[in-house]
Protein backbone atom coordinates (compact mmCIF):
# COMPACT_ATOMS: atom_id res chain seq x y z
CA UNK A 1 0.00 0.00 0.00
CA UNK A 2 0.93 3.44 -0.97
CA UNK A 3 1.78 5.72 2.16
CA UNK A 4 -0.60 8.67 2.05
CA UNK A 5 1.37 12.19 2.85
CA UNK A 6 -0.79 14.90 4.62
CA UNK A 7 -2.93 17.90 2.94
CA UNK A 8 0.16 19.79 3.92
CA UNK A 9 2.70 17.83 2.81
CA UNK A 10 0.84 17.73 -0.40
CA UNK A 11 0.65 21.62 -0.04
CA UNK A 12 3.83 21.73 -0.15
CA UNK A 13 4.96 19.37 -2.39
CA UNK A 14 2.89 21.77 -5.07
CA UNK A 15 4.38 24.44 -3.82
CA UNK A 16 7.51 23.35 -4.78
CA UNK A 17 7.19 21.43 -7.93
CA UNK A 18 8.81 22.55 -10.72
CA UNK A 19 6.48 21.96 -13.83
CA UNK A 20 8.13 21.42 -17.44
CA UNK A 21 6.60 23.35 -19.87
CA UNK A 22 8.04 23.00 -23.85
CA UNK A 23 7.72 19.92 -25.80
CA UNK A 24 10.40 17.10 -25.54
CA UNK A 25 11.91 16.52 -28.86
CA UNK A 26 15.07 14.80 -29.55
CA UNK A 27 16.43 14.10 -25.80
CA UNK A 28 15.91 18.03 -25.34
CA UNK A 29 12.91 20.44 -23.96
CA UNK A 30 12.93 22.70 -26.64
CA UNK A 31 10.29 25.24 -27.51
CA UNK A 32 7.60 24.84 -29.93
CA UNK A 33 6.64 26.50 -33.27
CA UNK A 34 3.01 26.91 -31.85
CA UNK A 35 0.89 28.93 -29.81
CA UNK A 36 1.18 29.57 -25.79
CA UNK A 37 -1.85 27.64 -23.84
CA UNK A 38 -2.54 27.77 -20.26
CA UNK A 39 -2.71 24.36 -18.41
CA UNK A 40 -4.94 25.80 -15.39
CA UNK A 41 -5.94 23.69 -12.23
CA UNK A 42 -9.66 22.17 -12.63
CA UNK A 43 -10.27 22.66 -9.05
CA UNK A 44 -9.27 26.16 -8.41
CA UNK A 45 -8.91 27.63 -11.80
CA UNK A 46 -5.22 28.60 -11.38
CA UNK A 47 -3.25 28.78 -14.09
CA UNK A 48 -0.49 26.72 -12.94
CA UNK A 49 1.54 27.19 -16.20
CA UNK A 50 2.16 28.33 -19.55
CA UNK A 51 3.10 25.56 -22.05
CA UNK A 52 4.95 26.60 -25.29
CA UNK A 53 2.59 24.33 -27.91
CA UNK A 54 4.22 21.93 -30.55
CA UNK A 55 2.31 22.23 -34.30
CA UNK A 56 2.66 20.44 -37.61
CA UNK A 57 6.22 21.88 -38.06
CA UNK A 58 6.92 19.92 -34.65
CA UNK A 59 5.82 16.99 -35.74
CA UNK A 60 7.44 17.01 -39.04
CA UNK A 61 10.55 17.62 -37.29
CA UNK A 62 9.78 14.69 -34.27
CA UNK A 63 9.16 12.22 -37.02
CA UNK A 64 12.20 12.89 -38.74
CA UNK A 65 13.97 12.35 -35.37
CA UNK A 66 11.85 9.11 -34.25
CA UNK A 67 12.85 7.76 -37.83
CA UNK A 68 16.08 8.34 -37.64
CA UNK A 69 16.68 6.88 -34.14
CA UNK A 70 14.74 3.99 -35.26
CA UNK A 71 17.03 3.37 -38.41
CA UNK A 72 20.32 4.15 -36.10
CA UNK A 73 19.19 1.55 -34.01
CA UNK A 74 20.40 2.51 -30.62
CA UNK A 75 17.31 1.30 -29.20
CA UNK A 76 15.43 -0.81 -31.17
CA UNK A 77 18.11 -3.01 -32.16
CA UNK A 78 19.00 -2.99 -28.89
CA UNK A 79 19.07 -6.72 -27.46
CA UNK A 80 15.70 -7.08 -25.76
CA UNK A 81 17.48 -7.47 -22.31
CA UNK A 82 18.97 -3.93 -22.62
CA UNK A 83 15.83 -2.70 -23.57
CA UNK A 84 14.23 -4.24 -20.46
CA UNK A 85 17.47 -2.96 -17.82
CA UNK A 86 16.77 0.87 -19.17
CA UNK A 87 12.89 0.70 -18.58
CA UNK A 88 13.24 -0.70 -15.11
CA UNK A 89 15.26 2.16 -14.20
CA UNK A 90 12.84 4.55 -15.38
CA UNK A 91 10.48 2.47 -13.21
CA UNK A 92 12.95 3.05 -10.46
CA UNK A 93 12.99 6.63 -11.15
CA UNK A 94 9.30 7.06 -11.50
CA UNK A 95 8.91 5.36 -7.64
CA UNK A 96 11.47 7.59 -6.50
CA UNK A 97 9.45 10.87 -8.06
CA UNK A 98 6.18 9.20 -6.97
CA UNK A 99 4.43 11.80 -4.81
CA UNK A 100 6.09 14.53 -6.95
CA UNK A 101 4.04 13.04 -10.05
CA UNK A 102 1.22 12.45 -8.23
CA UNK A 103 0.72 15.79 -7.02
CA UNK A 104 1.52 17.09 -11.15
CA UNK A 105 -1.28 14.52 -11.68
CA UNK A 106 -4.18 15.21 -9.28
CA UNK A 107 -3.01 19.42 -9.72
CA UNK A 108 -3.34 19.09 -13.66
CA UNK A 109 -6.64 16.75 -13.75
CA UNK A 110 -8.62 17.31 -10.62
CA UNK A 111 -8.33 13.50 -9.96
CA UNK A 112 -7.93 12.75 -6.27
CA UNK A 113 -4.94 12.84 -4.80
CA UNK A 114 -5.24 9.21 -3.06
CA UNK A 115 -6.28 7.60 -6.54
CA UNK A 116 -3.01 9.21 -8.00
CA UNK A 117 -0.61 7.83 -5.22
CA UNK A 118 -2.84 4.04 -4.57
CA UNK A 119 -3.41 3.96 -8.48
CA UNK A 120 -2.14 5.83 -11.32
CA UNK A 121 1.46 6.06 -10.34
CA UNK A 122 1.93 2.57 -9.23
CA UNK A 123 -0.26 1.02 -12.13
CA UNK A 124 1.94 3.53 -14.68
CA UNK A 125 5.21 1.51 -13.46
CA UNK A 126 3.65 -1.82 -13.01
CA UNK A 127 2.62 -1.66 -16.39
CA UNK A 128 6.30 -0.51 -17.70
CA UNK A 129 7.80 -2.65 -15.76
CA UNK A 130 5.31 -5.90 -17.00
CA UNK A 131 6.11 -4.90 -19.88
CA UNK A 132 9.84 -4.38 -19.71
CA UNK A 133 9.91 -7.80 -17.96
CA UNK A 134 8.36 -9.24 -21.06
CA UNK A 135 10.06 -8.40 -23.81
CA UNK A 136 12.99 -10.91 -23.07
CA UNK A 137 10.95 -13.94 -22.61
CA UNK A 138 9.00 -14.03 -25.68
CA UNK A 139 9.55 -16.32 -28.68
CA UNK A 140 9.13 -16.34 -32.33
CA UNK A 141 7.90 -19.13 -34.21
CA UNK A 142 8.32 -21.57 -37.27
CA UNK A 143 5.95 -23.12 -39.18
CA UNK A 144 5.08 -26.51 -40.39
CA UNK A 145 7.29 -25.98 -43.76
CA UNK A 146 8.45 -29.36 -44.20
CA UNK A 147 12.07 -30.82 -44.52
CA UNK A 148 12.76 -28.48 -47.78
CA UNK A 149 12.36 -25.66 -46.02
CA UNK A 150 12.62 -23.36 -42.34
CA UNK A 151 9.45 -20.88 -42.24
CA UNK A 152 10.35 -18.37 -39.54
CA UNK A 153 7.41 -16.20 -38.07
CA UNK A 154 9.46 -13.27 -36.48
CA UNK A 155 8.22 -9.89 -35.09
CA UNK A 156 9.20 -6.49 -35.56
CA UNK A 157 8.51 -3.99 -34.10
CA UNK A 158 6.54 -1.05 -36.34
CA UNK A 159 8.79 1.82 -36.64
CA UNK A 160 7.55 4.81 -35.58
CA UNK A 161 4.55 5.12 -33.65
CA UNK A 162 1.99 8.20 -32.61
CA UNK A 163 0.17 7.73 -29.39
CA UNK A 164 -3.11 10.34 -28.80
CA UNK A 165 -4.21 10.19 -25.40
CA UNK A 166 -7.05 11.47 -23.55
CA UNK A 167 -7.28 13.78 -20.33
CA UNK A 168 -8.70 10.77 -17.84
CA UNK A 169 -6.07 8.85 -17.26
CA UNK A 170 -2.78 10.94 -18.62
CA UNK A 171 0.16 9.06 -17.19
CA UNK A 172 -1.44 5.56 -16.80
CA UNK A 173 -3.04 5.64 -20.74
CA UNK A 174 0.72 7.07 -21.68
CA UNK A 175 1.97 4.01 -19.63
CA UNK A 176 -0.49 1.74 -21.57
CA UNK A 177 1.12 2.42 -24.86
CA UNK A 178 4.52 3.35 -24.51
CA UNK A 179 5.04 0.42 -22.24
CA UNK A 180 4.67 -1.62 -24.62
CA UNK A 181 5.56 0.12 -27.43
CA UNK A 182 8.94 1.04 -26.37
CA UNK A 183 9.89 -2.25 -24.98
CA UNK A 184 9.21 -3.64 -28.80
CA UNK A 185 11.99 -1.23 -29.94
CA UNK A 186 9.78 1.36 -31.26
CA UNK A 187 10.31 5.30 -31.56
CA UNK A 188 7.47 6.95 -30.14
CA UNK A 189 5.63 10.53 -30.37
CA UNK A 190 3.27 11.33 -27.55
CA UNK A 191 0.54 13.70 -27.94
CA UNK A 192 -0.99 14.22 -24.60
CA UNK A 193 -4.64 15.71 -24.10
CA UNK A 194 -4.11 19.75 -24.06
CA UNK A 195 -5.60 19.57 -20.62
CA UNK A 196 -2.83 17.32 -19.56
CA UNK A 197 0.56 17.59 -20.68
CA UNK A 198 2.36 17.97 -17.14
CA UNK A 199 3.08 14.34 -16.12
CA UNK A 200 3.91 12.98 -19.99
CA UNK A 201 6.76 15.41 -20.52
CA UNK A 202 7.99 14.67 -16.99
CA UNK A 203 7.92 11.20 -17.86
CA UNK A 204 9.80 11.68 -21.26
CA UNK A 205 12.84 13.47 -19.23
CA UNK A 206 12.64 10.45 -16.55
CA UNK A 207 12.73 8.45 -19.38
CA UNK A 208 15.44 9.98 -21.19
CA UNK A 209 17.42 10.21 -17.76
CA UNK A 210 16.73 6.48 -17.25
CA UNK A 211 18.96 5.59 -20.91
CA UNK A 212 15.91 6.32 -23.29
CA UNK A 213 17.93 7.38 -26.72
CA UNK A 214 16.98 10.34 -27.91
CA UNK A 215 14.32 10.90 -30.40
CA UNK A 216 12.97 7.10 -28.69
CA UNK A 217 10.56 9.18 -26.68
CA UNK A 218 9.24 12.35 -27.48
CA UNK A 219 5.94 14.73 -26.40
CA UNK A 220 4.29 17.43 -27.87
CA UNK A 221 1.74 19.23 -26.12
CA UNK A 222 -0.90 20.74 -28.02
CA UNK A 223 -4.47 20.87 -29.26
CA UNK A 224 -6.43 18.18 -31.56
CA UNK A 225 -5.89 19.81 -34.87
CA UNK A 226 -2.37 21.27 -34.37
CA UNK A 227 -0.87 17.87 -33.29
CA UNK A 228 -3.00 15.23 -33.22
CA UNK A 229 -3.82 15.23 -36.89
CA UNK A 230 -0.76 16.00 -38.47
CA UNK A 231 0.52 13.22 -36.74
CA UNK A 232 -2.58 11.21 -37.69
CA UNK A 233 -1.97 12.06 -41.72
CA UNK A 234 1.78 12.05 -41.72
CA UNK A 235 3.30 9.72 -44.23
CA UNK A 236 5.84 8.00 -41.99
CA UNK A 237 4.12 7.85 -38.93
CA UNK A 238 3.03 3.64 -39.35
CA UNK A 239 0.63 3.65 -36.23
CA UNK A 240 -1.47 5.32 -33.52
CA UNK A 241 -2.83 4.55 -31.11
CA UNK A 242 -5.87 6.29 -29.75
CA UNK A 243 -7.53 6.39 -26.42
CA UNK A 244 -10.24 8.93 -26.31
CA UNK A 245 -13.72 9.89 -27.75
CA UNK A 246 -15.34 7.47 -30.26
CA UNK A 247 -16.01 10.58 -32.75
CA UNK A 248 -12.18 11.76 -32.64
CA UNK A 249 -11.48 8.39 -32.72
CA UNK A 250 -13.19 7.66 -36.14
CA UNK A 251 -11.37 10.92 -37.36
CA UNK A 252 -7.84 8.56 -36.99
CA UNK A 253 -8.99 6.19 -39.25
CA UNK A 254 -10.24 8.69 -41.99
CA UNK A 255 -6.42 10.12 -41.30
CA UNK A 256 -5.09 6.65 -41.82
CA UNK A 257 -6.95 6.16 -45.14
CA UNK A 258 -6.23 9.75 -46.21
CA UNK A 259 -2.31 8.82 -45.80
CA UNK A 260 -0.10 5.83 -45.49
CA UNK A 261 -2.58 3.33 -44.43
CA UNK A 262 -1.08 3.26 -41.26
CA UNK A 263 -2.02 1.26 -38.48
CA UNK A 264 -4.95 2.56 -35.90
CA UNK A 265 -5.63 1.30 -32.72
CA UNK A 266 -8.76 3.00 -30.71
CA UNK A 267 -10.28 2.79 -27.22
CA UNK A 268 -12.73 4.43 -26.96
CA UNK A 269 -15.94 5.34 -24.77
CA UNK A 270 -18.39 3.12 -23.23
CA UNK A 271 -21.98 3.03 -21.66
CA UNK A 272 -21.28 0.12 -19.43
CA UNK A 273 -23.87 -2.10 -17.23
CA UNK A 274 -23.74 -3.52 -14.01
CA UNK A 275 -26.14 -6.58 -13.91
CA UNK A 276 -27.73 -7.42 -10.77
CA UNK A 277 -29.88 -10.47 -10.77
CA UNK A 278 -32.12 -11.57 -8.75
CA UNK A 279 -29.78 -14.33 -7.21
CA UNK A 280 -26.86 -11.79 -6.26
CA UNK A 281 -25.24 -12.38 -2.73
CA UNK A 282 -24.12 -10.24 -0.44
CA UNK A 283 -25.40 -7.09 -1.35
CA UNK A 284 -22.98 -5.25 0.93
CA UNK A 285 -20.41 -6.26 -1.13
CA UNK A 286 -22.55 -5.63 -4.52
CA UNK A 287 -23.11 -2.03 -3.41
CA UNK A 288 -19.43 -1.37 -2.26
CA UNK A 289 -18.62 -2.49 -6.68
CA UNK A 290 -21.24 -0.66 -8.12
CA UNK A 291 -20.70 2.39 -6.22
CA UNK A 292 -17.27 2.32 -6.55
CA UNK A 293 -17.53 1.22 -10.59
CA UNK A 294 -19.56 4.14 -11.05
CA UNK A 295 -17.74 7.03 -9.43
CA UNK A 296 -14.11 6.47 -8.75
CA UNK A 297 -12.45 8.98 -10.86
CA UNK A 298 -15.34 11.48 -10.83
CA UNK A 299 -16.70 8.68 -13.66
CA UNK A 300 -14.58 9.71 -16.19
CA UNK A 301 -13.21 6.62 -16.74
CA UNK A 302 -14.36 4.60 -20.31
CA UNK A 303 -15.35 1.58 -18.01
CA UNK A 304 -17.42 3.50 -15.47
CA UNK A 305 -20.42 1.41 -15.02
CA UNK A 306 -22.62 4.40 -15.98
CA UNK A 307 -25.58 2.03 -15.79
CA UNK A 308 -27.24 -0.36 -12.78
CA UNK A 309 -29.79 -2.66 -14.45
CA UNK A 310 -30.77 -4.17 -11.51
CA UNK A 311 -34.02 -7.26 -11.19
CA UNK A 312 -36.89 -5.45 -9.25
CA UNK A 313 -36.55 -8.29 -6.02
CA UNK A 314 -33.19 -7.37 -4.60
CA UNK A 315 -33.43 -3.64 -5.72
CA UNK A 316 -34.46 -2.13 -2.76
CA UNK A 317 -31.89 -3.46 -0.68
CA UNK A 318 -29.44 -2.79 -2.73
CA UNK A 319 -30.36 0.32 -3.56
CA UNK A 320 -30.28 1.11 0.34
CA UNK A 321 -26.84 -0.04 0.87
CA UNK A 322 -25.74 1.93 -2.36
CA UNK A 323 -27.39 5.10 -1.20
CA UNK A 324 -25.48 4.60 1.98
CA UNK A 325 -22.36 4.05 0.59
CA UNK A 326 -22.41 7.16 -1.74
CA UNK A 327 -23.16 9.62 1.39
CA UNK A 328 -19.82 8.69 2.38
CA UNK A 329 -17.82 9.37 -0.62
CA UNK A 330 -16.35 12.44 -0.18
CA UNK A 331 -16.22 15.37 -2.88
CA UNK A 332 -13.65 17.86 -2.69
CA UNK A 333 -10.25 19.52 -2.84
CA UNK A 334 -8.25 16.62 -4.67
CA UNK A 335 -5.21 17.29 -2.53
CA UNK A 336 -7.10 16.18 0.43
CA UNK A 337 -6.30 12.36 1.02
CA UNK A 338 -9.58 12.12 2.59
CA UNK A 339 -11.79 13.09 -0.54
CA UNK A 340 -12.85 10.34 -3.12
CA UNK A 341 -13.59 12.95 -5.66
CA UNK A 342 -12.08 15.86 -6.99
CA UNK A 343 -12.85 18.24 -9.83
CA UNK A 344 -14.26 17.58 -13.27
CA UNK A 345 -11.40 17.92 -16.10
CA UNK A 346 -12.95 21.55 -16.56
CA UNK A 347 -15.67 23.99 -16.86
CA UNK A 348 -16.91 23.05 -20.36
CA UNK A 349 -16.94 19.13 -19.36
CA UNK A 350 -18.57 20.62 -16.25
CA UNK A 351 -21.43 21.77 -18.07
CA UNK A 352 -21.82 19.27 -20.33
CA UNK A 353 -22.22 16.92 -16.88
CA UNK A 354 -24.64 19.23 -15.21
CA UNK A 355 -26.93 19.38 -18.40
CA UNK A 356 -27.76 15.91 -17.49
CA UNK A 357 -28.76 16.71 -13.71
CA UNK A 358 -32.43 16.85 -14.55
CA UNK A 359 -35.11 15.12 -12.89
CA UNK A 360 -35.36 13.93 -9.35
CA UNK A 361 -31.85 13.00 -7.53
CA UNK A 362 -31.71 9.97 -4.93
CA UNK A 363 -28.74 11.52 -4.10
CA UNK A 364 -26.41 14.44 -5.20
CA UNK A 365 -27.56 16.48 -8.30
CA UNK A 366 -25.91 19.49 -7.91
CA UNK A 367 -22.53 21.61 -9.21
CA UNK A 368 -20.36 23.40 -7.60
CA UNK A 369 -17.66 24.90 -9.79
CA UNK A 370 -16.25 22.10 -11.10
CA UNK A 371 -17.33 19.82 -8.91
CA UNK A 372 -19.92 17.39 -8.96
CA UNK A 373 -20.86 15.02 -6.01
CA UNK A 374 -21.93 11.48 -6.91
CA UNK A 375 -25.61 11.55 -8.50
CA UNK A 376 -27.74 8.90 -8.72
CA UNK A 377 -31.09 8.77 -10.95
CA UNK A 378 -33.67 5.71 -11.02
CA UNK A 379 -34.84 6.06 -15.42
CA UNK A 380 -36.30 4.22 -17.64
CA UNK A 381 -33.94 2.27 -20.09
CA UNK A 382 -35.02 5.20 -23.36
CA UNK A 383 -33.59 7.93 -21.15
CA UNK A 384 -30.46 9.99 -22.46
CA UNK A 385 -28.59 9.38 -18.65
CA UNK A 386 -29.37 5.91 -19.59
CA UNK A 387 -28.08 6.11 -23.15
CA UNK A 388 -25.24 8.64 -23.85
CA UNK A 389 -21.87 8.51 -22.07
CA UNK A 390 -21.92 11.48 -19.70
CA UNK A 391 -18.19 10.83 -18.20
CA UNK A 392 -19.13 11.76 -14.92
CA UNK A 393 -20.49 10.62 -12.19
CA UNK A 394 -23.64 10.01 -12.33
CA UNK A 395 -25.81 6.63 -11.81
CA UNK A 396 -28.23 5.58 -13.81
CA UNK A 397 -30.69 2.64 -12.13
CA UNK A 398 -33.07 0.45 -14.73
CA UNK A 399 -35.33 -1.97 -12.32
CA UNK A 400 -35.57 -5.38 -14.63
CA UNK A 401 -37.99 -8.26 -14.40
CA UNK A 402 -36.19 -10.51 -15.77
CA UNK A 403 -32.24 -11.69 -16.68
CA UNK A 404 -33.29 -11.80 -20.25
CA UNK A 405 -34.63 -8.53 -19.97
CA UNK A 406 -31.06 -7.37 -17.84
CA UNK A 407 -29.33 -8.83 -20.73
CA UNK A 408 -31.61 -6.80 -23.76
CA UNK A 409 -30.83 -3.68 -22.27
CA UNK A 410 -27.07 -4.33 -21.11
CA UNK A 411 -26.69 -5.07 -25.21
CA UNK A 412 -28.98 -1.82 -26.38
CA UNK A 413 -26.17 0.71 -26.90
CA UNK A 414 -23.77 1.16 -29.46
CA UNK A 415 -20.65 0.69 -27.29
CA UNK A 416 -18.97 -2.83 -25.76
CA UNK A 417 -16.33 -1.84 -23.63
CA UNK A 418 -16.95 -3.26 -20.26
CA UNK A 419 -19.74 -4.73 -18.30
CA UNK A 420 -20.14 -6.71 -14.64
CA UNK A 421 -22.60 -9.34 -13.62
CA UNK A 422 -23.80 -10.42 -9.91
CA UNK A 423 -25.24 -13.55 -9.77
CA UNK A 424 -24.44 -16.50 -7.21
CA UNK A 425 -25.61 -18.69 -10.09
CA UNK A 426 -21.68 -20.06 -12.16
CA UNK A 427 -24.13 -21.24 -14.67
CA UNK A 428 -25.98 -17.99 -15.14
CA UNK A 429 -22.54 -15.95 -14.55
CA UNK A 430 -21.21 -17.71 -17.53
CA UNK A 431 -24.12 -17.75 -19.79
CA UNK A 432 -24.94 -13.43 -19.37
CA UNK A 433 -20.93 -13.10 -19.62
CA UNK A 434 -21.49 -14.73 -22.60
CA UNK A 435 -24.35 -12.71 -24.05
CA UNK A 436 -23.02 -9.34 -23.17
CA UNK A 437 -21.17 -7.69 -25.76
CA UNK A 438 -18.22 -6.31 -24.40
CA UNK A 439 -14.01 -6.55 -24.17
CA UNK A 440 -14.19 -7.46 -20.62
CA UNK A 441 -17.29 -8.60 -18.35
CA UNK A 442 -16.45 -8.98 -14.53
CA UNK A 443 -18.32 -11.68 -12.60
CA UNK A 444 -19.06 -10.71 -8.49
CA UNK A 445 -16.58 -7.63 -9.10
CA UNK A 446 -16.35 -4.34 -11.00
CA UNK A 447 -13.19 -4.28 -12.51
CA UNK A 448 -10.66 -3.79 -16.30
CA UNK A 449 -8.70 -7.17 -15.47
CA UNK A 450 -5.59 -6.44 -14.50
CA UNK A 451 -2.07 -6.06 -17.04
CA UNK A 452 -2.03 -9.61 -17.69
CA UNK A 453 -5.38 -9.70 -19.38
CA UNK A 454 -6.34 -7.20 -22.92
CA UNK A 455 -8.51 -4.21 -22.25
CA UNK A 456 -10.37 -3.24 -25.47
CA UNK A 457 -13.89 -2.66 -26.81
CA UNK A 458 -16.60 -4.44 -29.03
CA UNK A 459 -18.76 -2.33 -31.37
CA UNK A 460 -17.99 1.60 -31.34
CA UNK A 461 -15.84 0.86 -27.91
CA UNK A 462 -12.64 -0.06 -29.88
CA UNK A 463 -10.91 -0.61 -32.91
CA UNK A 464 -7.91 -2.64 -34.15
CA UNK A 465 -5.52 -4.03 -31.25
CA UNK A 466 -6.15 -3.99 -27.25
CA UNK A 467 -4.23 -2.33 -24.51
CA UNK A 468 -2.28 -4.37 -21.54
CA UNK A 469 -0.94 -7.93 -21.78
CA UNK A 470 0.61 -9.76 -24.22
CA UNK A 471 -1.54 -8.38 -27.47
CA UNK A 472 -0.66 -4.97 -26.52
CA UNK A 473 3.15 -6.37 -27.75
CA UNK A 474 1.24 -7.85 -30.06
CA UNK A 475 0.04 -4.27 -30.99
CA UNK A 476 3.07 -3.23 -31.42
CA UNK A 477 4.87 -5.16 -33.46
CA UNK A 478 4.27 -6.55 -36.95
CA UNK A 479 4.71 -10.05 -38.31
CA UNK A 480 7.29 -11.06 -40.55
CA UNK A 481 7.66 -14.53 -42.76
CA UNK A 482 10.87 -15.65 -43.65
CA UNK A 483 11.28 -18.54 -45.73
CA UNK A 484 14.73 -20.70 -46.07
CA UNK A 485 14.86 -22.83 -48.79
CA UNK A 486 16.60 -26.35 -47.10
CA UNK A 487 16.12 -27.93 -50.82
CA UNK A 488 19.00 -29.60 -52.57
CA UNK A 489 19.56 -27.80 -55.80
CA UNK A 490 21.06 -30.93 -57.34
CA UNK A 491 17.61 -32.63 -56.94
CA UNK A 492 15.96 -30.93 -59.48
CA UNK A 493 13.80 -27.93 -60.03
CA UNK A 494 12.51 -26.62 -56.88
CA UNK A 495 10.80 -23.36 -58.32
CA UNK A 496 7.08 -22.64 -57.90
N1 LIG B 1 -12.48 6.53 -23.74
C1 LIG B 1 -11.95 7.41 -22.98
O1 LIG B 1 -11.16 7.06 -22.19
C2 LIG B 1 -12.27 8.85 -23.13
C3 LIG B 1 -13.50 9.29 -23.58
N2 LIG B 1 -13.75 10.61 -23.67
C4 LIG B 1 -15.09 11.03 -24.10
O2 LIG B 1 -14.95 12.06 -25.06
C5 LIG B 1 -15.63 13.22 -24.63
C6 LIG B 1 -14.91 14.44 -25.14
O3 LIG B 1 -13.63 14.54 -24.54
P1 LIG B 1 -12.41 15.11 -25.39
O4 LIG B 1 -11.30 15.45 -24.52
O5 LIG B 1 -12.91 16.18 -26.29
O6 LIG B 1 -12.00 13.80 -26.21
P2 LIG B 1 -11.23 13.68 -27.56
O7 LIG B 1 -11.44 12.31 -28.08
O8 LIG B 1 -11.58 14.79 -28.46
O9 LIG B 1 -9.70 13.86 -27.15
C7 LIG B 1 -8.80 12.81 -26.98
C8 LIG B 1 -7.48 13.15 -27.66
O10 LIG B 1 -7.70 13.35 -29.06
C9 LIG B 1 -7.15 14.61 -29.46
N3 LIG B 1 -7.93 15.17 -30.55
C10 LIG B 1 -9.09 15.90 -30.45
N4 LIG B 1 -9.51 16.28 -31.66
C11 LIG B 1 -8.62 15.78 -32.56
C12 LIG B 1 -8.50 15.85 -33.96
N5 LIG B 1 -9.38 16.54 -34.72
N6 LIG B 1 -7.46 15.23 -34.56
C13 LIG B 1 -6.56 14.56 -33.82
N7 LIG B 1 -6.60 14.49 -32.48
C14 LIG B 1 -7.61 15.08 -31.85
C15 LIG B 1 -7.24 15.45 -28.20
O11 LIG B 1 -6.37 16.56 -28.29
C16 LIG B 1 -6.85 14.43 -27.14
O12 LIG B 1 -5.46 14.28 -27.10
C17 LIG B 1 -15.71 13.08 -23.13
O13 LIG B 1 -16.76 13.80 -22.58
C18 LIG B 1 -15.92 11.60 -22.98
O14 LIG B 1 -17.27 11.27 -23.17
C19 LIG B 1 -12.80 11.52 -23.35
C20 LIG B 1 -11.56 11.15 -22.91
C21 LIG B 1 -11.23 9.77 -22.71
N1 LIG C 1 -10.01 3.16 -17.59
C1 LIG C 1 -8.90 3.16 -18.45
C2 LIG C 1 -9.17 3.59 -19.83
C3 LIG C 1 -9.84 4.92 -19.98
O1 LIG C 1 -10.63 5.34 -19.17
O2 LIG C 1 -9.58 5.58 -20.96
Amino acid sequence: MTDLLTREEYGAIAAEIDLPATPFIDGKFQKGSGPMMDTVNPATGEVLTKISTANAKDVDFAVKKAREAFEQGHWSRLHPSERKDVLIRMCKLITRRRHELAVMESLDSGKPIRDCETIDIPETIHTIKWHAELVDKIYDQTGPSGDDAISMIVREPLGVVGVVLPWNFPLLMMAWKIGPALAAGNSVIVKPAEQTSLTALRLAEIAHMAGVPRGVLQVLPGDGPSVGEPLGLHMDVDMVSFTGSTETGKRFLRYAADSNMKEITLECGGKNPAVVLADAENLDHVAEHVVNAAFWNMGENCSASSRLIVHKSVKEPLMERILARTRDWKTGDPLDPQNHLGALIDAEHCKKVGNYLKGKALVGGKTKGNFVPPTIYEVKPSDEKAREEIFGPILSVIEVASTEEAIQIANDTSYGLAASVFTANTRQAIRAAREIKAGTVTVNCYGEGDISTPFGGFKQSGFGGRDNSVHAHDQFTQLKTIWIDLSDPSEGDNVG
